[in-house]
């Protein structure tokens, strides 16, 4: 090759073309230093037929600079940052950005420089406050020197004097060094022989290779994953590589357990909090091949895999893998499709499948296999209704009678209670009685919630936060102000009033935001060090605690509201998701869902158990409304800092917006949240007939379209919520 075509790395810039300077050699997927004007920037040599653009004379080329030492992107991850750019309309060097996510994994190196507090140091018997803050917050950290600065709040400067005086070490880190090797055989469970059954169906699709989308449809706590896991053995033993994608950082920390009580070892992790040099060590083992299984959450789905030979998606139905930022891709979908690329299966696990997963395993594109029992004989649990319009809590209490009986009852035969609420913090809303000012997010269209505990009010949406004040900053009255509404705080509190010998553990993110304390949560509850767990949708999935046998949904009714396109779909997952906790063990599991709504189709067919019906009705209220799966939907949003540019930018669009039979566009209209982060948002609805080429529509609608540099327009293609 002697001219090469760059992707480049930066969406602003076009594909450019350069020589390849005699003595260099690149192929397709080599990724590249070239020089641009005075600045050297990273590109991925392409194939020129695939990326079309201006021929540019073999005289005016520039010569590429480098071949930087990793392994070249393979065809089938081309192809896949190039479907993922088209079908989500995002630029190819956003996606291709994803894949190549540790920028120093690319300069090669083998060690790097971390630092840790010195083992045999004995600090000084003076030290500045600054240090004694740093050595106190960085116990156990070995990291970057940058990453220290972080964590320990001083400044880096600090740092290096500590050095300098023997408190900190520096640790040469080798980041190639090998994961060690996972044991297929390490321990095999007997399986069931349901269990069996789908694992062998499994097992064969990886042995054969190709591709195969599986559906693995298995009811709570039937032993979906010790069942998958058969074929990660399975891919272990030819030396082919796994990915599997969990739905949260949260729910890695469980399965590491489980992968390690299996396989002897723990798989290798990717998530976006990852430090610099795991994230390095990780990314180089799995170009090179040598990370056998990676466990990460979406983002790990454009890794450079040298040998993948299996993709699952657990809790495939979870909506966490829909990205709402930068590129707006759902990974559940960008899986199957780079299974498809990669010619190897990939298996979609969950209890209650999306919809549109059903749907494509009854048209036979997916191999729907089953898994109808819970494992070890133990039952689903028992469903009651409680209907808060006949059985109302206590005056500024939200645990109704019949749930309060049920706890009171698990607590004396020491069994333990799940209450769900997804809702983080005390209270949603916060108003002063005397003038009725609310708190409001300064730069959101949102409520301020209420944490007690940090003793802050905060906006859910942009993560600012202020003190709680003593008084209203409106009319400046002292002890006025009232906490509206429970978050799962309050009802925490509640559970301590009603059971005031009860041990209480609250379980969201903001309680549960590290490993460690996630670890410490799981073996809380397995050794039954907590009688009931107050939690978010944090705690709904995944877990199994066999002394659980109540679970109480204090508001069934609070995913129905609000912007959520799925709701009904949405609220009936959580929901069942939730229930599937109660019961995995020995004694049978009970869940009251209390509602204001008893007769709505989504509580009716969780209170009957029946899954048949729900998805029966889901499907014609979708077909009627040509939504997903039956038709497809976008969302235009436009945004900008000034309300008036927004609007017009938005009326712009609207106004050309395309004349065809097969697309209906709604909107524009404020957005639901008109004001994010101190931006005002207008948003369009395309609902769109399976027959119309949607993003080819929506490409040139928007092409020819010009706006001013403030104003953003996303594009969000099959969207989640509408928000
Ligand atoms: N064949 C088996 N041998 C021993 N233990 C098993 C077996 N199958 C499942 N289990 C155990 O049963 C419990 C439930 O299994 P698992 O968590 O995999 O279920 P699941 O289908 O993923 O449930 P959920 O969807 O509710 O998370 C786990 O503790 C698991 O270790
Ligand atoms: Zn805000």
């Amino acid at each position: 090759m002697t001219r090469a075509r760059l992707l480049v790395l930066n969406a602003a810039l076009p594909v450019l073309d350069y020589r390849v300077p005699h003595g260099m050699s690149v192929e397709h997927g080599s990724v590249v230093v070239a020089p641009l004007g005075p600045r050297q920037i990273i590109g991925i040599v392409w194939e020129p037929e695939r990326l079309p653009t201006e021929e540019v004379g073999d005289n005016r080329l520039r010569n590429l600079l480098q071949v930087l030492p990793v392994p070249p992107l393979s065809a089938p991850l081309r192809r896949l940052i190039e479907w993922t750019a088209d079908y989500y309309c995002a630029s190819l060097a956003s996606v291709a950005r994803m894949a190549l996510s540790s920028t120093a994994a690319l300069q090669g190196g083998r060690t790097m420089t971390e630092y840790r507090l010195a083992s045999d140091a004995q600090p000084p018997a003076r030290l500045t406050p600054q240090r004694a803050a740093a050595i106190e917050r960085l116990a156990g950290e070995q990291a970057t020197m940058r990453e220290l600065a972080e964590m320990s709040g001083v400044t880096e400067g600090v740092l290096r004097g500590m050095v300098g005086v023997g408190l900190l070490q520096a640790v040469q880190v080798d980041l190639d060094r090998p994961y060690p090797a996972a044991d297929p055989d390490h321990d095999v469970p007997a399986l069931s022989a349901g269990q069996q059954a789908a694992a062998d169906e499994m097992v064969a699709a990886v042995a054969t290779s190709g591709f195969a989308p599986f559906l693995l449809d298995g009811v709570t706590g039937s032993g979906k994953t010790e069942t998958y896991f058969e074929a990660v053995a399975q891919a272990i033993r030819m030396g082919r590589q796994v990915l599997v994608l969990l739905p949260e950082i949260a729910l890695t920390q469980n399965f590491l357990h489980r992968f390690e009580d299996r396989f002897g070892v723990t798989p290798v992790l990717w998530h976006s909090s990852l430090k610099a040099a795991e994230r390095r060590r990780a990314w180089r083992a799995i170009a090179s091949g040598q990370a056998q299984v990676v466990v990460g959450a979406r983002s790990a789905l454009f890794l450079p895999f040298a040998r993948l030979g299996l993709i699952v998606v657990d809790e495939a139905h979870e909506v966490s893998f829909k990205q709402d930022e930068g590129v707006r891709y759902n990974a559940r979908d960008v899986a199957v499709i780079r299974a498809r690329f990669e010619s190897i299966p990939v298996v979609l696990a969950s209890a209650t499948p999306a919809l549109e997963s059903m749907t494509l395993a009854e048209a036979g594109v997916y191999k729907r296999i089953v898994l109808p029992d819970r494992f070890g004989g133990a039952q689903l649990p028992d469903i009651q209704i409680c209907d808060l319009t006949q059985q109302p809590p206590e005056r500024n209490h939200w645990i109704a009678p019949p749930l309060v009986e049920a706890l009171k009852a698990r607590l004396e035969r020491g069994e333990q209670s799940l209450l769900f609420l997804n809702r983080r913090g005390y209270a949603p809303l916060t108003l002063c009685r005397s003038c009725g000012h609310r708190f409001e997010c300064n730069t959101c269209s949102a409520w301020l919630v209420e944490h007690r505990l940090s003793r802050r009010l905060a906006c859910h949406h942009c993560g600012q936060e202020q003190p709680m004040p003593t008084a209203c900053p409106e009319c400046g009255e002292a002890d006025c102000l009232v906490a509206c509404g429970p978050g799962v705080e309050r009802i925490a509190d509640e559970v301590r009033e009603i059971l005031p010998e009860a041990r209480v553990l609250l379980a969201t993110s903001d309680t549960l935001n590290s490993p460690e304390k996630i670890g410490d949560f799981v073996t809380a509850a397995q050794e039954g060090m907590v009688d009931v767990i107050v939690g978010t949708q944090l705690v709904t999935k995944g877990y199994h605690f066999p002394e659980l046998t109540l679970v109480g949904v204090i508001d069934a009714d609070l995913g129905l509201e609000g912007g959520d396109l799925r709701a009904g779909e949405r609220t009936y997952q959580q929901i069942a998701q939730v229930a599937g906790r109660a019961g995995r063990g020995e004694k049978p599991g009970e869940v009251v869902i209390q509602t204001r709504h008893p007769k709505a189709p989504v509580i009716a067919a969780l209170a009957a158990g029946d899954r048949d019906a729900f998805y029966t009705a889901e499907t014609e209220g979708r077909r009627a409304a040509h939504a997903p799966p039956f038709g497809r939907w976008a969302a235009i949003i436009v945004s900008s800092e000034d309300e008036a540019e927004a609007r017009e930018a938005a009326r712009a669009i609207g106004g050309t917006r395309p004349n065809l039979p097969d697309v209906a566009v709604h909107g524009p209209a404020p957005a639901p949240l008109s004001l994010l982060r101190g931006r005002y948002r207008y948003r369009l609805l395309i609902n769109a007939r399976r027959s119309a080429e949607l993003q080819k529509i929506i490409r040139e609608w928007l092409g020819g379209l010009k706006f001013p540099a403030s104003v953003r327009v996303g594009v969000d293609i099959d969207p989640y919520s509408f928000v």
